[in-house]
């Protein structure tokens, strides 16, 4: 499959603060990337690169085989103040088209039929005009991963989807995403705590951090010394 993102002699920091340097990793067509590490190590930071919203202190971070920048579909980590946004599911996955609106100050017939698909395929559309804010923890990620496929459907960056999620919630999250990677063919790139589910569903393991870097296939990260140190503090069982 070809590339569609490589980054190369990566590094990130803040003010001259140097977080984590010599990122290598590429992300191809089909793949699903779980970005891993300690806290403060660096994964939102990453993000942040990725969606150029903040520049890297130096190396590169190139977008191929037809991908462009603005191609990721972005879910973010979730506050509190956003769990009480007071729009209609409706009119929040609706403004995932909004980039593709331009100038135009309302969403066409094509912008409302995409919203809608995107409803159908993640199981919300009876609750199409209920308001976001009343809905369930689970409910309301299902609404934003909608939101960020109307924006982009070749890529998807989640941070960390199922915090504050339920086991089953979180468990009905990871298959849904698990499917939209296997069935819809999304790339997916997620940044997450929970190696459990990492060493489940990724095909791919980014471990970023000051001392240890780590950049493979699932299976090589489970028998390297960086994945296996990890996985024994973090509580991951790699027989799952
Ligand atoms: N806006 C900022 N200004 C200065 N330093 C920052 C800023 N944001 C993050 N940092 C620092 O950069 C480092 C990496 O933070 P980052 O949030 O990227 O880590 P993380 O791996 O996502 O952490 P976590 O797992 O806790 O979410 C930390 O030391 C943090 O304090």
């Amino acid at each position: 499959m070809g590339a569609l993102l490589k980054c190369e002699n990566v590094s990130l920091g803040y003010e001259g603060d140097v977080v984590t340097k010599n990122i290598n990793f590429t992300v191809s067509s089909g793949d699903y990337l779980c970005i891993v590490g300690e806290n403060g190590s660096g994964k939102s930071t990453l993000i942040k690169a990725l969606l150029g919203l903040k520049p890297q202190l130096s190396g590169n971070i190139e977008f191929c085989g037809g991908m462009a920048k603005n191609e990721i579909g972005y879910l973010p980590q979730q506050t509190l103040v956003q769990r009480d946004f007071p729009a209609s599911v409706r009119e929040i996955v609706l403004s995932g088209c909004m980039n593709r609106c331009g100038l135009r100050p309302f969403y066409n017939k094509d912008e409302k039929k995409l919203a809608h698909d995107m409803m159908r395929r993640l199981d919300i559309e009876p609750l199409t005009k209920r308001c976001y804010r009343e809905l369930s923890g689970g409910q309301q990620q299902r609404v934003l991963l909608a939101r960020a496929l109307c924006a982009a459907r070749k890529m998807i960056l989640l941070d960390e989807p199922v915090t504050g999620l339920d086991p089953k919630a979180a468990n009905e999250m990871y298959e849904l995403i698990d499917s939209l990677n296997k069935k819809d063919g999304i790339t997916v790139i997620m940044v997450s705590h929970d190696m459990n589910a990492a060493v489940r569903y990724a095909s791919h393991i980014l471990h970023v951090g000051r001392k240890q870097l780590f950049f493979g296939t699932k299976d090589d990260y489970l028998t390297s010394k960086t994945g296996q140190a990890f996985l024994t503090v973090m509580g991951g069982d790699e027989n799952e």
